[in-house]
């Protein structure tokens, strides 16, 4: 008889019921048989194609080798727009029954070894540990990157500038903060790019170790906005346990290690880091608040279909600046996705304007636009052309 194919094998699987089989362990046994030989063909593949992967590192190096002396550079291994091109093809052909989003984190998983295959990659973001800025920086690079926390959004900007970091993660605005000045402020005293974007849906869970003490709780450590963010929710089933403020998510729940009586607010990736337990989990009075994140590098990003590109421009301090910047946009088409608005310092009263727009700055309308707002501003740069957040 000839071999089955591993899609055939998986019909007779399907077709055959556990009413069946008189013996349902007989049955579970065969399963978990099929289960293992997926699993054995599953890993071959991902070694192939981490093999593949290394061809390519190798590809890239020969190509620094070849190129004249006063080009050589350290090879690029990292490819934001190939990487998002991935896991939209991934999410585009998957036919279930697993999730087109789960699927795509299983493949984002599988990118991140490859990638360190290839060459570990160093990311600064702003720390500590078990920060939501730390689940973002896992979600965009995958579990193998190499995460490093800093102690401030400055830190993170000069790791990078330094080539201590070869990426760096910030947040930038949350949907009912607001903007992060200190992120939109690192852009003009810095000449790093925006080499994509992460956004993470921001889920407070109540956290407690195992040696605390339920009916003796006195103290709830969080971050300020997160305390803000869960406030109802407190008011409900924590009117009378005091509320700590500390600097973050994740030095919160590492005071619980110390101490019996008190609890956290706080992320899963905090959860995770310090091993707690979650006793409540989605406990934000909007569910639906989201931050935005940064990847900050040196490199421009090639175009990878969806893209969105991020301009600041140094107005001059005339009535109607605005309108005139806004105006080549509009006449090329381009759709203006966000703007805000920042002190130009040291001048007194004047202003810079951040700008997103739909579309890579090697699209005619987008470079057209900007080529026209140009004259028309003291300054203007473009800080970077990135791949939209895929997951
Ligand atoms: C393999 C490559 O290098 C890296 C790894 C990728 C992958 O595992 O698919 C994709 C892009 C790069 O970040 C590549 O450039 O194609």
């Amino acid at each position: 008889m000839s071999e089955q194919s591993p899609e055939q094998k998986m019909d007779n699987l399907n077709q055959t019921n556990v009413s069946d089989h008189s013996n349902e362990k007989e049955f579970l046994d065969q399963l978990r048989h099929s289960i293992d030989s997926v699993d054995c063909e599953i890993q071959t593949l991902i070694n192939n194609r981490a093999k593949l992967a290394q061809q390519v590192a190798t590809v890239k190096k020969e190509h620094i080798a070849k190129s004249p002396t006063a080009e050589k550079t350290n090879p690029i291994f990292y490819r934001p727009e190939r990487e998002a091109q991935v896991l939209k093809a991934v999410m585009a052909r998957n036919t279930g029954p697993i999730a087109d989003e789960k699927m795509a984190r299983l493949f984002r998983e599988i990118m991140s070894v490859c990638l360190d295959l290839e060459a570990p990659q160093r990311i600064a973001f702003l720390g500590p540990v078990g920060t939501f800025t730390h689940a973002a920086a896992l979600k965009h690079f995958g579990k193998a990157a190499d995460t490093v926390p800093m102690t401030t959004i400055t830190d993170v900007f000069r790791e990078v500038e330094a080539g201590t970091a070869m990426y760096g993660v910030v947040p930038v605005e949350n949907s009912s903060e607001g903007v992060v000045n200190h992120t939109l402020d690192g852009f003009l005293s810095s000449t790093l790019k925006i080499i994509g974007e992460v956004e993470l849906p921001i889920h407070q869970n109540f956290l407690v170790a195992e040696h605390t003490k339920l009916d003796g709780l006195s103290r709830i450590y969080s971050h300020q906005q997160s305390l803000a963010q869960c406030r109802h929710w407190l008011d409900v089933n924590y009117p009378n346990v005091e509320r700590v403020a500390v600097s973050s998510n994740g030095e919160a729940a590492r005071r619980l290690k110390n101490e019996w009586h008190s609890a956290a607010i706080a992320g899963d990736v905090a959860a995770a880091e310090y091993d707690l337990h979650k006793l409540y989990s989605n406990i934000e009075d909007n569910p639906s608040n989201t931050t935005r994140f940064l990847i900050i590098g040196h490199e421009a990003i090639a175009p990878s279909g969806q893209d969105k590109t991020s301009i600041v421009v140094s107005a001059h301090d005339k009535a109607g600046a605005l309108i005139e910047i806004l105006k080549p946009l509009s006449y090329h088409g381009v759709s203006m996705t966000s703007i805000e608005t920042r002190p130009e310092r040291p001048n007194k009263w004047a202003y810079v304007f951040f700008i997103d727009m739909d579309g890579h700055v090697n699209d005619p309308n987008v470079s057209a636009a900007i080529n026209d707002i140009r004259p028309l501003v003291k300054d203007l740069r473009v800080l970077g052309s990135y791949p939209k957040a895929v997951l």
